[in-house]
């Protein structure tokens, strides 16, 4: 079948991997299943590998989850996830984060902790359709067991996440991180972390030779309504990422990342 090329932000960056050199087993489970009506039929779901360098690899599956299937989990999330907008710390102050979150983890793990804030960690029981999208995460990447979920819900367009990278100890030093998005498609942004050369070029008396200071390297994804991305390798070492506020977003946009705490 010959399927519509998906448009790619930046054309340059893509290696486009058949289907076949990447396989996506999903465990069929046969007529009046739910399953195999929840994701879309294999040739759809098309994977662009990026290989950011050095070790660092992004996965895009544009067509992860089938639109009606969804919608369907969107409603349930919004609905259903005791989401919450706490306060946390940001270069010593204060602030309300910029997007509702939760936090869902299998007991006994490390807590969590960022920015000051240690989120209630929630289990899995509480939200059964939660754990419907991680058996079909782990369905799409052989090997993975992820055992804990951030969910963000940005509003509108004035929410966002900063940027930031996921390299907190608990994680280890090459995480895999799975992102399902549903909802309002919002950009999803990469960049490159400043090496210590490159960073603030000193403050010595004499001012420094301008030299000429490249952009750091960035790359952009359109994350679709039941889009999966995949972040691993090297990463959360070596870049960070952000979904910037949009003032043309008006709806809200749902976003599930599945981490493995260590
Ligand atoms: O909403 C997204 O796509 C990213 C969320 C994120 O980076 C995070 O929760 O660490
Ligand atoms: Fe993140």
């Amino acid at each position: 079948t010959h399927l519509p090329l998906h448009r790619s932000p930046m054309a340059s960056r893509l290696r486009l991997a058949a289907s076949g050199e990447n396989p996506i087993t999903y465990s069929k489970s046969g007529a009046g299943g739910e399953g195999g009506t929840e994701r879309n039929p294999e040739e759809a779901r098309r994977r662009e590998v990026t290989d950011l360098g050095g070790g660092s690899e992004v996965v895009h599956v544009a067509r992860f989850v089938a639109r009606e299937a969804a919608w369907g989990w969107f409603d349930y999330l919004d609905k259903r996830i005791p989401w919450t907008r706490p306060t946390i710390r940001v270069f010593g102050r204060s602030a309300v984060q910029p997007r509702d979150t939760c936090y869902v983890a299998d007991e006994g793990l490390t807590d969590l902790r960022y920015s000051g804030h240690q989120p209630h960690a929630h289990s899995w029981d509480e939200f059964p359709v939660l754990k419907d999208i991680l058996n079909a995460v782990h369905e799409a990447l052989p090997g993975s067991h992820f055992n804990s979920l951030l969910l963000n819900r940005y509003k509108t367009g004035s929410d966002y996440v900063s940027w930031h990278a996921d390299d907190e100890p608990l994680y280890g030093p090459t995480p895999e991180i799975a992102s399902v998005t549903f909802g309002c498609e919002r950009e999803f942004l990469l960049r490159k972390k400043l090496t210590k050369s490159q960073a603030s070029p000193g403050s010595g008396e004499v001012a420094p030779k301008r030299l000429k200071v490249s952009a750091p390297q960035q790359h952009s994804f359109l994350l679709k309504h039941g889009s999966l991305l995949v972040m691993r390798g090297y990463t959360q070492r070596d870049w960070q990422h952000s979904v910037p506020k949009r003032a043309k977003a008006s709806s809200p946009r749902i976003n599930l990342t599945f981490r493995r705490v260590l």
